[in-house]
């Protein structure tokens, strides 16, 4: 059982510019916490020390030849009408709406103060517990909205490929790659070229004649996956797609992601299955309460937040507020720098 320090006070946020006094908060056993260690006591004195925390921001300064995605200290707050009954009754919300502003509008903040830089060649994965912040990510990326403060830098419009994508449930399969082709800007004769490689990927040889209503919700995302991945996407973002497909399925996704991978594009892959997300993904990004707590190896992240979301559903709340904590100081967080004619284009 290691000892916890004085020095553990990583909820006082405030730079340092080195931290290696967090190092030593770093070595921290959160189950000690929960065998009746005097967590309060220790609590205290910590909050007394002087604080650590996390280490200076390093600066990140963009190659212009390799990057893809710059996300540079982007912020969302959402606004919404603080007298509706579902937001209020919604915890997470309640605990979030910090300031009523007027006429009964809230705020809801779902992203603080990202910054990260993508090159081309990575697969990232993206993880949080529900409401983190994710789907808020892939919505700037997209530039479907943009951020309340910083800005989304992306070197192409990136693709998403979401469980909503549209396809037309009256019409066949066969119909619906033809007109999903069309519709992602596809010619015809480029759709026609590549209708083999989508029945492969979505491996619905025999269902493709069948109205798309007959099919079973994962016929219908891997259909939307396959056509999705069919125009060479330079950047790809993917919002759980993967997680209704079987073995054979997720073996021929990952084949493709290798694919687009290679042809220097990029791929975000949002996932709750941390197999998908090991198995796939080059780099992992953590986001939790709208902060990134890790972005780094798949293996370690995972682990981590394997460790949190353990200790959350088991009730063991301070536990995870440690791992929690813990994996915030292990973060070296980026100041994005452009040099001259470095800066890609603002997404959306
Ligand atoms: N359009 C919106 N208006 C108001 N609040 C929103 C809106 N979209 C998301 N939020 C809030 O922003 C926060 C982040 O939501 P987001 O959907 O990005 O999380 P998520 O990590 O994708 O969640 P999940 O894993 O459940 O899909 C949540 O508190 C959510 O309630």
């Amino acid at each position: 059982m290691s000892t916890p320090t004085p020095n553990y006070t990583p909820r006082r946020a405030n730079w340092l510019s080195t931290n290696t006094q967090g190092s030593q908060a770093l070595d921290l056993d959160p189950e000690a916490f929960d065998e009746g260690f005097g967590f309060d006591e220790i609590e205290e004195i910590a909050w007394d020390a002087a604080p650590l925390t996390q280490a200076a921001p390093q600066v990140e300064t963009i190659d212009a030849a390799k990057v893809s995605v710059v996300v540079d200290n982007a912020s969302k707050v959402y606004r919404i009408r603080s007298n509706s009954e579902h937001r209020k009754n919604t915890k997470r919300i309640s605990r979030q709406v910090q300031k009523v502003l007027g006429s009964g509008w809230a705020e809801i903040p779902a992203l603080e103060g990202l910054s990260f830089v993508v090159n081309r060649g990575e697969t990232v994965g993206v993880i949080g517990t529900n409401g983190s912040g994710k789907s808020t990510l892939m919505k700037l990326l997209t530039g479907k909205i943009r951020p309340s403060s910083g800005e989304v830098y992306a070197t192409s419009t990136p693709i998403m490929l979401g469980v909503n994508a549209a396809l037309v449930r009256q019409i066949s399969g066969r119909e619906n790659i033809r007109l999903g082709c069309l519709a992602m800007g596809l010619s015809p004769k480029q759709a026609a070229e590549r209708f083999d490689m989508i029945v492969e990927i979505s491996g619905l040889q025999d269902a493709l004649d069948m109205p798309l209503k007959a099919y079973s919700s994962g016929m219908q995302s891997r259909l939307q996956f396959a056509i999705a991945t069919a125009v060479d996407p330079d950047i790809l973002l993917i919002d759980e797609a993967l997680n209704t497909g079987d073995a054979q399925f997720r073996a021929r996704t990952k084949k493709r992601l290798d694919e687009v991978r290679a042809q220097a594009g990029c791929v975000f892959l949002v996932s709750h299955s941390l197999g998908t997300i090991k198995q796939m993904c080059t780099r992992v990004i953590w986001i939790e309460q709208g902060r990134m707590l890790a972005d780094g190896d798949p293996e370690w992240v995972c682990s981590q937040y394997e460790e949190y979301t353990d200790h959350k559903s088991s009730g063991r709340m301070r536990s995870a507020q440690i791992v929690y904590d813990r994996t915030l100081l292990k973060l070296s967080p980026v100041q994005v720098e452009f040099e001259e004619g470095t800066r890609p284009t603002k997404a959306g």
